[in-house]
């Protein structure tokens, strides 16, 4: 680890008409973390999220990645400066085929040109090539290259989870920004999810940032978890401290009997 955070979140947050949805979020997450994102509904998970990745501009504070000031690029930026992200909602394309969905975010990044794809130059077979191979590679590490001419909606739902963690992938982030990847699974798809997120971890040497409901899934593979309630941090800490902190267990009885 070194002593330079790959994310520096500095009291950074939003307000929406004059209501703030997230504020004060301070976050260090270093090279090759595994980190949650924990809190009840409307914590102000996701907006943390979108604004990590510019869909949101943070209205106060700060956003640094890598030592470079983020706030203000726009998504497609964020993602050329290393940060992918998958979605609570999962948003594949649903008529293409599986492999062309992870060729997609492969695309963007492509070193061929546009001028090259549309006059077909050699470059452009090249690129073509080599973006379809990558893209079977991430494929066969999720176990889906069986799949790779079916359409991404006739995969069953957690399949599509994975999917959209390999497209994430495809783009060559150094920060994974996992949005509920297990929402919807059954507990065998669960434990499967767990192991493939820490085993990409190590093989891309990523950094990962997870929101997940699923309390067994955070606690058992994140080192470090952080929890959001009503839009501030209420604490910071490993599982353990996490499990026993008092303005934990409060923020969750609240939800638990609102419920
Ligand atoms: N574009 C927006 N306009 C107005 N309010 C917003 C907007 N985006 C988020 N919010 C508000 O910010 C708060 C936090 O929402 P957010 O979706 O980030 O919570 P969450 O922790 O991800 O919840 P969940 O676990 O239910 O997904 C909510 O009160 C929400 O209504």
């Amino acid at each position: 680890m070194t002593n330079n955070p790959l994310l520096q979140v500095n009291k950074a947050g939003i307000s929406f008409g004059g209501l703030k949805a997230v504020s004060e979020i301070n976050m260090e997450l270093h090279q090759g973390e595994l980190i949650g994102l924990i809190g009840p509904n409307g914590a102000g998970k996701t907006t943390t999220f979108n604004l990590l990745t510019g869909v949101y501009t943070p209205t106060e504070g700060d956003i640094k990645f890598a030592g470079k000031r983020l706030n203000g690029l726009k998504p497609y930026q964020v993602t050329r400066s290393g940060i992918s992200r998958t979605f609570q909602n999962i948003r594949l394309f649903n008529e293409l085929s599986v492999l062309d969905n992870v060729k997609v975010a492969y695309h963007s990044l492509a070193k061929h040109s546009i001028l090259s794809s549309i006059f077909r130059l050699p470059s452009h077979f090249t690129g073509e090539k080599e973006m379809e191979e990558k893209s079977l590679e991430f494929l066969k590490i999720f176990e889906l290259d069986k799949y790779k001419d079916e359409k991404a909606k006739n995969l069953p739902y957690g399949q599509q989870r994975r999917l959209e963690i390999a497209r994430a992938l495809a783009a060559g982030p150094k920060l994974l920004l996992l949005d509920e990847p297990a929402a919807g699974m059954n507990p065998q798809e669960t434990h499967e999810l767990m192991e493939l997120i820490a085993f990409i971890r190590n093989k891309f040497n990523l950094t990962i940032l997870l929101i997940e409901h699923d309390m067994p899934l955070v606690m058992g593979i994140c080192e470090r978890i952080y929890v959001l309630d009503h839009g501030q941090l209420i604490a910071e800490g490993t599982p353990d401290v996490i499990r026993n902190h008092p303005k934990v267990i409060e923020a969750y009885l609240g939800e638990e009997v609102a419920e």
